[in-house]
């Protein structure tokens, strides 16, 4: 396989020091730089606790592009930030692999035309882990038999963003095959605000944050006499790498912006 030159934004997170370690790992994978908005014009090797690679540090991502020419680039940021990168990306035919999660349909939907307009691929990937995409085609299979159904996922107390974009895509892959209801009765009340959690189309979504969990999500189906639990743990973030590996691998390949890798393992 040809040499494919990476930059990482976020390479100090629990996530970036991962993708650090895969791009060191991989023959093919050459990290050419890293954003961080607070090293700009440092080697990664001058970072506290950063290993020791002649690797440039740039905070202004457009300078890092046009300096570099990457060919993709990986986000483990933050939902905001993430956001602002891909565009940036698709700007300078970058190809986006971005790891941060909180984008709505019409923003998926307008940096798809961004990305066939460049004629350039680009992933959105909620979870990286191949057994997390399985819970969710497996949680939307259930949902044809079952409709009564209601989620709870469990994150580390660090975590920004709620409901994960796990859920939220378990959530979105389900209303596919679900008719919206909603769970519960009509007449129940909640005593104490937020008590049933997040509504979409009906489904509950609950949100856990503790420490000493990663990332996990339990989806409940609930029929006459019977419940079915589909549960995925994910225990350290190595987890998340062979997805981050497929997904550089397969982004260069692609014309259009990808949003979950259950449409690129098929
Ligand atoms: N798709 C998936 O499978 C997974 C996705 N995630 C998502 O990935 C993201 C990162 O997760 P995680 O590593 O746990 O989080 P961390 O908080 O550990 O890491 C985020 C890193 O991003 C850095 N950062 C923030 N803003 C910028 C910026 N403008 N430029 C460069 N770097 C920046 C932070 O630096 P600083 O310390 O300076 O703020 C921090 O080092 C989250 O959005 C999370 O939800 C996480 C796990 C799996
Ligand atoms: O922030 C995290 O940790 C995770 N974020 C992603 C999400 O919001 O679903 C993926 C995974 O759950 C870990």
């Amino acid at each position: 396989m040809n040499e494919i030159k990476l930059v990482i934004a976020g390479p100090r997170g629990n996530m970036g020091r991962e993708a650090v370690t895969l791009t060191q790992e991989t023959e093919h994978f050459s990290l050419v730089a890293v954003i961080d908005s607070k090293h700009d014009g440092k080697w990664l090797s001058e970072v506290d606790g950063m290993p020791e690679l002649d690797i440039p540090v740039y905070t202004d991502i457009k300078q890092c592009f046009t300096e570099q020419k990457p060919d993709v680039l990986i986000d483990l940021t933050s939902p905001e930030i993430g956001k602002i990168h891909l565009e940036a990306a698709l700007d300078h035919g970058v190809r986006p692999v971005i790891g941060t999660t909180g984008f709505t349909q019409e923003e998926i939907d307008r940096l798809r035309t961004k990305a066939e307009d460049k004629g350039i691929g680009a992933i959105i990937a909620p979870n990286f882990a191949i057994g997390a995409i399985l819970m969710m085609k497996f949680a939307q299979t259930a949902a044809r038999y079952m409709p009564d159904v209601e989620i709870l996922e469990m994150h580390h107390d660090r975590k920004l963003d709620a409901p994960s974009g796990t859920a939220h895509k378990t959530a979105q892959l389900i209303s596919e095959v679900r008719e919206a209801k909603k769970q519960g009765h009509e007449n129940e009340t909640e005593d104490l605000q937020g008590a049933r959690g997040a509504d979409m189309e009906g489904m509950r979504i609950h949100s856990i944050r503790l420490p000493g969990l990663v990332a996990h999500q339990e989806v409940i189906f609930g029929g006459p006499g019977q419940t079915l639990t589909i549960r995925h743990d994910s225990i350290n973030r190595a987890s998340f790498m062979p997805g981050v590996r497929l997904s550089v691998e397969t982004v260069l390949s692609l014309d259009t912006l990808v949003y979950g890798l259950e449409h690129i393992i098929e």
